[in-house]
């Protein structure tokens, strides 16, 4: 993977991302976890979450989500639409089973690593991307959405960082991009209450910009959104977003190991593999009931 592409012509130095020396390798071409569909009219590349039942996010994932991003850099796309292809799941997070139980550190370091990479990608790309949040998005699917320019959301479902409530404290990096979407207070009291927000709840507060109905509807307002840039040279647009959020990018490109490592310790301790667990007990439950 060539990550200086993704950044090609700005002032982020490559050799940040390339700190971990990650290289793509299509990892489940043959499972289709990310599919794309490229409007070859509009240039805009329609980008959906496929990993039934509940795009819960994986290792393969995260690393096929950045194979395409690097495809898009390389195509030079208008602009990226994130959504998902289950039926009212937009991403229902992390996936349990990469955290409990007892993970190993091979595992758990690279699933990281490549959760790191994907936020990278998506959130210092060249492109303008918009999140159509069509299901639930708790978590680390809030994380995906949040990381992107534009917030589209369907009514009546779910959105927020509910990691607090299960004794787990999120990163700082996943802070910081909530932190860039909404004012500080706001920010902080959505991650320290973990509360789930649905659709009216995150408008009214700004976590996202727009409520759509419908599909045709989320890609109406893209493609407004979009051509809020047809006048702005690509390079200039591309350079001022990713100098705009060099910090953010600077706190985890300097720290990716040692972040990797805190959370696989994180992980291990023998508190937290049984809070997971209990939590994934009762997302099973839940069903009996
Ligand atoms: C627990 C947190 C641990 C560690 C975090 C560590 C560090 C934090 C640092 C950084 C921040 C970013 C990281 C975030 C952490 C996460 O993302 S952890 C995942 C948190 N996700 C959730 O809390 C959502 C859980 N899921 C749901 O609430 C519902 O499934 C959902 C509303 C999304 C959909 O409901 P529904 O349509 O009714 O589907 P089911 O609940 O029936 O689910 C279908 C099957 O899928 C299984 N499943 C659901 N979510 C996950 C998941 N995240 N991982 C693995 N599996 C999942 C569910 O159990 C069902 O399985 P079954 O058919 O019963 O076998």
């Amino acid at each position: 993977m060539n990550f200086s592409r993704l950044i090609k012509n700005c002032s982020i130095p490559s050799r940040w991302l390339l700190a971990n020396n990650i290289r793509y390798q299509s990892s489940s071409a043959a499972q289709n976890l990310i599919q794309v569909d490229i409007n070859e009219e509009t240039g805009v590349s329609v980008v959906s979450l496929n990993r039934k039942p509940v795009n819960s996010l994986s290792l393969e994932l995260f690393k096929d989500f950045c194979g395409v991003m690097d495809d898009l850099e390389r195509e030079k796309v208008r602009g990226m639409v994130l959504k998902s292809s289950c039926d009212n799941v937009f991403s229902s997070g992390l996936d349990i089973t990469e955290l409990y139980p007892n993970p190993s550190e091979e595992r758990f370091e690279a699933f990281w690593l490549w959760f790191q990479e994907s936020w990278l990608k998506l959130y210092a790309s060249s492109f303008p991307t918009v999140a159509f949040v069509n299901g639930h998005a708790p978590a680390g699917g809030c994380v995906f959405a949040i990381s992107c320019e534009y917030r589209l959301m369907l009514p009546y479902y779910k959105i927020g960082l509910n990691e607090a409530p299960v004794g787990i404290v999120a990163t700082e990096w996943v802070m910081n991009s909530l932190r860039a979407v909404l004012p500080g207070k706001n920010a902080e009291r959505l991650l320290t209450s973990g509360r789930l927000l649905d659709t009216q709840e995150a408008f009214d507060i700004g976590l996202i910009d727009q409520i759509v109905n419908n599909e045709e509807e989320a890609m109406a307002r893209s493609e407004e959104f979009f051509a809020t840039f047809d006048n702005v040279p690509k390079l200039a647009r591309a350079l001022t977003k990713q100098v705009y959020r060099k910090n953010d990018l600077n706190q985890l490109i300097k720290n990716r190991s040692s972040d990797a490592k805190q959370f696989l310790n994180h992980i291990l301790r023998p508190e937290t593999q049984k809070i997971i667990g209990s939590y994934f007990k009762s997302l099973k439950d839940r069903k009996k009931d």
